[in-house]
């Protein structure tokens, strides 16, 4: 099995506070790898480190195979973050247009979509609720209304490796439900890879098929199933093991 990322003894600061201390793990293509941690615990910071966003960092990563620091191929990853933050009212662009910009990048000269893949940004949009939305400015739109844009931008082009950050945090839950059972369909029959950051139980409980459980250090790092079993789970869910066994089963 292919191995997309690799992180060796990564310690990662903020100024003075280090936020991850020399942690190891690897996600070999195919996984859905499940990150918890309390609040503070490393989580975003892994994420940035990840994806090139943190000036610097001690220890090893590595990327579909080659060093964080000569990988290029960033059209092979859709990422999502926590929120947008403000976007600027005047954003000059529609719905229609950020999510065909996910088709059209890394694709070299300008083009057009062709009709199949029209068809394919509005079956996006459908499944997301915001068809009726294509010709707004993104700019006027709600915050749960942006972040479904953003969803539907970073899917439209197939990535192999998905990085999501709490994504669905504005989001209602039905949405949050067809969201999550689309990008379980593209883990399954594409084998696309998937990281996703959450304190959704429910969520990490369907899905995930490994787990990487956070506090600055590595706690727990290994398949759902042995999580399970391991007094690490009942520690950090508490009251909630149940309830992230029973979606499982
Ligand atoms: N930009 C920053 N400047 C200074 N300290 C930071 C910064 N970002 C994060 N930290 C600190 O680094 C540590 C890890 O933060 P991080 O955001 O990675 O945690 P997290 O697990 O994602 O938290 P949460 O579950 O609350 O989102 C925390 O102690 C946090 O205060």
């Amino acid at each position: 099995m292919q191995e997309l990322i690799r992180v060796e003894q990564l310690t990662c600061r903020h100024g003075a506070v280090e936020a991850l201390s020399g942690i190891s793990f690897s996600v070999a293509a195919g996984d859905y790898l499940g990150i918890v941690g309390p609040n503070g615990s490393g989580k975003s910071t892994l994420v940035r480190a990840l994806l090139g966003l943190m000036p610097s960092y001690q220890g090893r990563i590595s990327l579909f195979g080659q060093s964080r620091e000569n990988f290029t191929a960033w059209q092979r990853l859709g990422y999502l973050p926590q929120n947008l933050g403000p976007l600027n009212p005047a954003f000059p662009a529609t719905v229609f247009e950020v999510v065909q910009l996910g088709l059209l990048a890394g694709k070299g000269l300008p083009r057009r979509l062709c009709r199949q893949e029209r068809q394919q940004v509005q079956e996006l949009l459908e499944l997301l609720g915001i068809d009726h939305l294509q010709r707004r400015m993104i700019g006027e739109l709600s915050g749960g209304q942006q972040q479904r844009v953003m969803l539907a931008r970073a899917l439209i082009n197939n990535p192999e490796l998905l990085v999501m950050d709490e994504p669905t945090a504005a989001l209602d839950p039905e949405i949050r439900d067809r969201f999550y059972e689309l990008v379980a369909r593209m883990n399954k029959n594409k084998g696309t890879t998937v990281l996703l950051v959450t304190h959704d139980t429910g969520t990490i409980g369907q899905y995930a098929s490994r787990m990487l459980y956070l506090d600055k250090k590595v706690l727990f790092f290994g398949s759902f199933d042995e999580f399970c079993h391991s007094p690490e789970m009942s520690v950090f869910f508490g009251e909630h093991s149940q309830h992230l066994i029973c979606h499982r089963h």
